[in-house]
């Protein structure tokens, strides 16, 4: 059901499709349900669809793309909502055409499209203006702009001071609503999604001190911002709400101020922060530290109704346009001082500049709204921009955000087709989408911007870009029905406990609310912060009692599986040791084997050569037995023959004592010259027979010598014959053994047939017997079992035992 919404103040009507902010909280609290109940007269109560607004801005050519010949009518606008592409020379697409793939001409239809003469203003006006009044009324909103580099996001968004962009317009509109019913407490600040946080008077002071701080990172002088606030809050004029110069259409906004819900004053909050290398960063907290030169990344968190938000996000509370340009200022500031420090690119991040607007009648808040503006990282591919390194890292995490993006559009495109489907979307996949979840889930309202440039160097990119938003186009947003209940955001205290106003607290709904199971179950980055402290002292315990019980299971399951584990390791390592055992004894019988068998062989081979040798001594040395003894009688004859001599050498000599001493005599002369000579000769020859006599010693020596020699070896050949013989002994002993044992197999063999028969012919007439008495069927193990333990099959039980036994004393037995 669609409620009308008069808006005076510019003479638009609108139909408000759309549903208000989304409540997270399905359990109304009595207490703040009633305070609620004022806004639900401009509220749909049934969900209502509306397809993704999708609007296609074309910038303009500058001057060196058009001396650059980038113009060749790549892009052609057919009316206001429908554009095509015509691939140039030389582009990608044109070269796949001209093989067949794929065509030289896209069409595409947009919800509106702005051409490069559209000014600034006619954007606005035509795209979220609609969005921002829905805002002023509670409704949340999400704007983000997609494009390649340098096609105009930023321009679009944020624009120049002179030609301001849809952000300042968009704040420029609120406080035109609000100028004169600003709450000008600073006791009421957003918490976590969707919720309000009571500052007590410390917190305001340090809100206030922080708020000065961050304003004087500008430094501009403080008179200024205050001249800016009383201008805005004292006045509606047409001068009061510009935002640094803008040219702003004033006679449409005059009359903004005058809102239907009188009775509301508003407080206004914005954060800027980016996402950059798949980490948030707070655009507005100081500037980057020389020392540590590292920005603190925030984290993505959900509360208890599963909303993500920014935890630790500074909040700033706004009095002006003027104050929320500075903001913007401070936060771009921050954001090129990060990037030059990291040597990245700006446009290589996706900044998120984030209003929350509070409805608040009297000390109630009735309303919490968002509206945020997202300026995507160009969506160029790194290919193309030969990225490396560092940038390629940050090209892939920006390619993979916006990648998950079009996988979430097209996942909701998908999943509306069929009501029954419903396919996992990936949201959680990038802080990115996780952060605008709920926008696309129903909880809002989202437009997108497709930025494009007419180049022809960059068609390929902006064709892509183009397709990427056909398929956006095409999702159809279920905006859900708020609860007619609990409109009004929760106010929490400092402690995060709620405030109630009769100080009854309905422990019930806070018990189902803040249910352990949803805490429990909740996404490990949850935000604990928000229960009361009893509920965390009590969760605490009864976690902890969990985690007890839970440690001494899993203690029980290890004991468990440890014992398992080592009776299984141990029988392993007991199977192991008795194979390396049994592969240990085999090695060394065999190494012994060999050992002794090359034992063997070096032993004959040595008795045999010294076997040769004697043989061959034997045969140099050889002197036959008969010329031995006839040299033995020699030398005896030669030894007779001397002592003949010497005797007879005794008698001449005794002779010639006797002739000399008649010497006197002179008439025998010649008989004593002939003895003389005679005995000469016989002494001569009696040397010559003592040197043969020494001779044959000698030889005699010898010959003793080499016999005794000859014996010796005599005695080793005969020692070896005879080891010899013992070795084939021995070998005709195992011969024997195993044609003893070969005959004995063999009875045995025979004797196993016959038993084998012998069973055969039982086992026949069993089964025969079987038949005949119709037994029951039973196995045939049974009926064996059962007729080897019946009395008259104590042979047959004899005879297997027996051939058991021989076959296991067999296996035993040595080779
Ligand atoms: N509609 C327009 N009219 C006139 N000039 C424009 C328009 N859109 C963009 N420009 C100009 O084009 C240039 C590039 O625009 P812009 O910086 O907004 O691109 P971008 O898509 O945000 O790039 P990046 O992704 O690098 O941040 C700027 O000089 C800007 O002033």
């Amino acid at each position: 059901m669609a409620t009308t919404i008069d808006l005076t103040h510019d003479g638009t009507v609108l139909v408000a499709m759309e549903s208000t902010a989304y409540d997270p909280h399905h359990i109304a609290l009595p207490e703040l349900s009633g305070l609620s109940s004022i806004t639900s007269q401009n509220e749909s109560v049934d969900g209502c669809e509306q397809q993704l607004r999708v609007f296609l801005r074309v910038r303009p050519f500058s001057k060196e793309e058009l001396n650059n010949n980038e113009d060749q009518g790549c892009v052609v606008f057919e009316n206001a909502e429908t554009a095509t592409l015509h691939a140039p020379k030389g582009s990608a697409t044109m070269k796949c055409s001209e093989k067949g793939i794929g065509q030289q001409v896209h069409k595409f239809t947009f919800t509106k499209i702005f051409g490069p003469e559209s000014t600034q203003a006619e954007f606005f006006d035509g795209t979220i203006r609609s969005q921002v009044q829905d805002f002023l009324y509670g409704k949340n909103a999400l704007v983000f702009s997609y494009g390649v580099t340098n096609a105009g996001k930023t321009h679009t968004i944020q624009g120049s001071p002179k030609d301001p962009g849809i952000l300042p317009r968009a704040l420029d509109t609120v406080f035109r609503h609000i100028s004169r019913r600003l709450y000008d407490q600073m006791d009421l600040r957003p918490y976590l999604n969707s919720d309000v946080q009571k500052l007590d008077p410390d917190q305001i002071r340090m809100e206030r001190s922080a708020k000065t701080a961050l304003f004087s990172m500008l430094k501009e002088d403080s008179e200024s911002s205050r001249t800016s606030r009383s201008r805005s809050s004292s006045s509606s004029s047409i001068n009061s709400l510009s935002f640094s110069g803008v040219s702003y259409d004033q006679t449409v906004d005059s009359a903004e101020g005058v809102v239907d819900d009188v009775q509301y004053v508003y407080s206004l909050w914005v954060a800027y922060y980016e996402i950059y290398n798949e980490q948030v960063y707070d655009l507005l907290q100081p500037a980057l530290s020389n020392r540590t030169k590292r920005r603190a990344a925030l984290r993505v968190c959900e509360d208890s109704a599963g909303n993500s938000y920014v935890r630790d996000l500074r909040w700033v509370n706004i009095q002006s346009a003027e104050e929320a340009s500075k903001v913007l200022r401070v936060g771009n500031k921050n954001r090129s001082a990060a990037a030059t420090k990291m040597n990245q690119s700006s446009s290589r991040s996706h900044s998120i500049f984030s209003i929350k607007l509070m409805r608040i009648d009297g000390s109630d808040v009735q309303g919490i709204s968002e509206l945020s503006l997202c300026d995507l990282a160009g969506s160029e591919r790194c290919n193309k921009t030969k990225t490396f390194g560092e940038r390629l890292k940050e090209a892939g995490n920006i390619n993979n955000s916006l990648l998950i993006l079009g996988k979430c559009i097209a996942g909701l495109r998908n999943n509306q087709g069929d009501r029954v489907k419903n396919n996992y979307i990936p949201f959680r996949e990038s802080k990115l989408t996780r952060l605008f979840q709920g926008v696309f889930c129903g909880r809002g309202r989202a437009s997108m911007i497709v930025n494009i440039n007419q180049c022809a160097s960059t068609y390929d990119e902006t064709l892509h870009v183009m397709k990427f938003s056909a398929v956006a186009k095409e999702v159809v947003q279920v905006i859900k029905p708020r609860s007619l209940e609990s409109l009004a955001p929760r106010l929490l205290g400092r402690d995060g406990k709620p405030l109630l106003n009769n100080g009854v607290l309905d422990s019930q709904a806070v018990d189902e609310y803040l249910s352990e199971e949803e805490l429990l179950d909740g996404d490990e980055e949850a935000d604990m912060s928000i229960l009361p402290q009893e509920e965390l002292l009590n969760l605490v315990e009864s976690l902890r009692a969990k985690l007890l019980a839970e440690r001494k299971k899993n203690l029980l399951q290890e004991i468990q599986i440890r014992r398992e584990m080592g009776d299984a390791m141990m029988q392993q390592i007991m199977e192991m040791e008795e194979c390396h055992s049994r592969q240990m004894a085999d090695l060394k019988e065999s190494y012994e084997e060999k050992m002794d068998s090359t034992f063997e062989m070096y032993k004959e081979a040595l008795k045999e050569h010294a076997y040769q040798c004697a043989l061959e001594r034997l045969e140099e040395e050889y002197v036959p037995l008969d010329e031995f003894t006839a040299e033995q009688d020699r030398a005896k004859e030669l030894e007779k023959h001397v002592k003949e001599l010497e005797l007879k050498q005794q008698g001449s000599a005794s002779v010639f004592q006797q002739e000399s001493s008649t010497q006197t005599d002179p008439v025998k002369p010649s008989t004593e010259e002939t003895d003389s000579e005679r005995f000469k000769l016989l002494y001569k020859e009696k040397c010559a027979v003592e040197q043969v006599c020494a001779e044959k010693q000698e030889l005699i020596v010898s010959l003793e010598k080499r016999i005794h020699e000859l014996n010796e070896t005599l005695q080793e050949a005969g020692e070896s014959y005879m080891e010899k013989l013992e070795v084939v002994k021995s070998l005709q002993n195992r011969l024997n053994y195993q044609e003893q044992e070969t005959e004995h197999l063999q009875r045995e063999l025979t004797e196993r047939a016959l038993e084998l028969h012998g069973l055969k012919e039982d086992l026949a007439k069993l089964t025969h017997d079987s038949v005949g008495q119709s037994r029951p069927k039973r196995g045939l193990l049974v009926n064996i079992k059962e007729t080897m333990s019946s009395p008259s099959s104590g042979n047959l039980c004899r005879t297997i035992r027996k051939s058991v036994r021989t076959t296991a004393s067999l296996r035993k037995k040595p080779n």
